[in-house]
């Protein structure tokens, strides 16, 4: 696969990739292209499976803790030959024979990621230097999913990727935002001194089915109360906006990010479609 050429300060990638691993041009090879999808049993990465199982040359593997996640989202794929799912935490290493990491795995939403925050930075350093390791082990490219909150609470909008962020380092939300910001910081530096083929994208608010009802966000928790015939609950102040990205788009994006020649980091989401749903 092609490699970026470097041409700036933060693409400088001193080192050659690693190799692919020989397995993949052994004759027992069926599959061109084997992929590891971590997180694979949540929201977004369950409808990431479901398009890249739509090629048969894709043989996927899902590892997934289900802390949010449910093997419920992957039920159509249980048993096909091209899919195995591994109950696996990330914070632990994990050996698979693979050509591409989409590196999803982590509570997403304030609700979960508060809940053990400790678990959640954990998840996010320990549980990307792990994949990185993978990576580097076997020659695979890496996608990481990170996330519009690293851009904290920006000073600057809309926030396009050359903004640094403006992120509390001990606040209860840092588990998170922070957590992203090293896993970027060390998918840069595995980059830089490894030579590790990496995607880094910024994911914004995304919805669709699968979507956890009681998760706390806003899409979900409008439609829970809608269907229940609540009120919705408006939070001060009531004029915030935000852009909303359906699902499909959101794994087109992915795919395209990982199969295409830019490392990122990239913001992927509604551009300049925000909905005031407060209003
Ligand atoms: O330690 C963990 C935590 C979580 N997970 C799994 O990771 C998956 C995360 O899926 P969720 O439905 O909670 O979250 P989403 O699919 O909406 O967001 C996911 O992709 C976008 C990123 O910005 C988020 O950080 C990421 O979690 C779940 O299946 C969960 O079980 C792990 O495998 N290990």
């Amino acid at each position: 696969m092609a490699r970026e050429v470097a041409k700036s300060e933060n693409h400088t990638s001193p080192k050659p990739s690693p190799s692919p691993s020989p397995l993949r041009f052994s004759k027992f090879f069926q599959s061109n292209m084997r992929i590891l999808v971590t997180g694979g049993a949540g929201f977004i990465g369950s409808h990431l499976v479901d398009k890249l199982m739509e090629n048969e040359k894709n043989e996927v593997i899902v590892a997934d803790n289900y802390f949010t996640g449910s093997k419920d989202n992957l039920k159509k794929w249980i048993g096909h030959p091209r899919f195995e799912l591994i109950r696996h935490d990330v914070t632990e290493p994990l050996l698979v024979e693979v050509d591409q990491i989409y590196h999803l795995a982590c509570p997403a939403s304030p609700i979960f990621y508060k809940y053990n925050p400790v678990k959640t930075i954990k998840t996010n350093v320990i549980g990307t230097l792990n994949m990185l390791g993978l990576a580097k082990r076997v020659g695979a490219r890496i996608l990481l999913t990170s996330t519009s909150e690293v851009y904290g609470d920006p000073l600057v909008h809309p926030q396009d990727e050359s903004y640094w962020g403006n992120v509390n380092p001990i606040g209860v939300r840092s588990c998170y935002d922070e957590g992203k910001r090293v896993a970027e910081t060390l998918m840069f530096d595995y980059h830089r001194q490894h030579g590790i083929e990496i995607r880094v994208a910024r994911i914004f608010n995304t919805y669709g089915p699968r979507m956890n009802i009681d998760d706390g966000r806003v899409v979900s928790n409008f439609i829970a109360q809608a269907i229940r015939d609540e009120p919705l609950t408006v939070q001060a102040p009531g004029t915030q906006t935000r852009s909303f990205c359906y699902v499909s788009d959101m794994v087109d994006g992915l795919i395209r990010l990982m199969d295409g020649d830019h490392t990122g980091p990239i913001n992927i989401g509604n551009p300049g479609h925000d909905a005031a749903p407060f209003q």
